[in-house]
């Protein structure tokens, strides 16, 4: 029989590995979803014809549990669902901060719990999912949790004491660039260009240096020296940059978001 995967709290981000699934070919009769809202599971029904249910019921239900609630709501919903799962079940947490033990300290002892931080491109295919095992999750745990998350984009292993660093990086990295994207518009209209355009212009420099930075196998500093001419416009531009700090702006921020995950390690925010 085809292992069944649950999706507990499916938000955003649970309903970017839903539907990411579904488009990798998963049968929707092999894939049940848990919300809080009725109307929330009827439209998941509708929209991906799986089988909304009760926490306790995909516990039972389901070989994989991947839980999407946000890390402030994990300790109430392994308290709710800590009698129901069984120690075979694989137990998958997409919640930033929250460590394995958090899991394991309260669910049947020997669970399995597999730790991965995604991000939002997984609604195009294009995410990062980093990858921990726990205590007691085996390689083939960690290969269960790969499949479904190669599902949407790439994935990659680390050992869970990088995980907020991860979580800085990748988790919250579409963001940064979101950022980047809404401010150099900005600049567009403030240089007279109707804003559609500046829109329109830089997403085309994201999208294209994204590929380069992926395809060319060229150094970073390197496509950016590429760019720069001599006496030309782009020097000045960096000039700024640097002159505003943006180099020192990127490494506080991301130091930042570092030390709100390991915050969130509490699991109570
Ligand atoms: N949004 C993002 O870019 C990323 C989020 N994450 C992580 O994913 C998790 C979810 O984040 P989002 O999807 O953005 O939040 P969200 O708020 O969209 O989704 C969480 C869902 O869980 C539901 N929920 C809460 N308690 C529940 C319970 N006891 N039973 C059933 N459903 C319950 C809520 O109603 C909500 O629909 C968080 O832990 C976050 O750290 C990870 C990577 C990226
Ligand atoms: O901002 C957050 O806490 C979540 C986790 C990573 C991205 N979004």
């Amino acid at each position: 029989m085809a292992q069944k995967v649950a999706v507990l709290g499916t938000g955003k981000i649970g309903e970017a590995l839903l539907s990411g699934m579904i488009r990798g070919g998963w049968a929707p009769a092999d894939l049940l979803v848990t919300a809080r809202r009725p109307e929330r599971a009827a439209q998941l029904r509708e929209r991906y014809g799986v089988d909304a249910v009760t926490n306790a019921e995909a516990a039972a239900a389901a070989d994989t549990l991947i839980l999407t609630v946000k890390p402030q709501d994990m300790g109430t919903l392994l308290t709710e669902l800590a009698p129901h799962v069984p120690a075979d079940r694989l137990v998958i947490s997409g919640a930033a901060g929250v460590p394995t033990a958090f899991f394991e300290e309260r669910l049947a002892a020997g669970t399995p719990v597999v730790r991965v931080m995604t991000n939002t491109p997984a609604l195009v295919d294009e995410a990062m999912s980093v990858i921990s095992a726990g205590t007691h999750a085996t390689g083939d745990h960690l290969r269960r949790a790969e499949e479904i998350f190669a599902g949407v984009g790439k994935t990659l292993r680390v050992p869970e004491s990088q995980q907020d660093a991860a979580t800085a990086l990748s988790g919250s990295g579409p963001a940064y660039f979101y950022f980047l994207v809404e401010a150099m518009t900005d600049a567009g209209i403030l240089l007279g260009l109707p804003r559609d355009k500046a829109h329109d212009l830089i997403v085309q420099a994201a999208i294209g240096a994204a590929v380069m930075l992926r395809d060319s196998g060229e150094h970073p500093v390197k496509l950016r020296e590429n760019v720069t001419s001599p006496a030309g416009t782009t020097i000045n531009a960096i000039r700024e940059l640097e002159n505003h700090g943006v180099r020192a702006a990127l490494l506080a921020a991301l130091e930042a978001a570092r030390d709100r995950s390991r915050e969130l390690a509490s699991g109570n925010g």
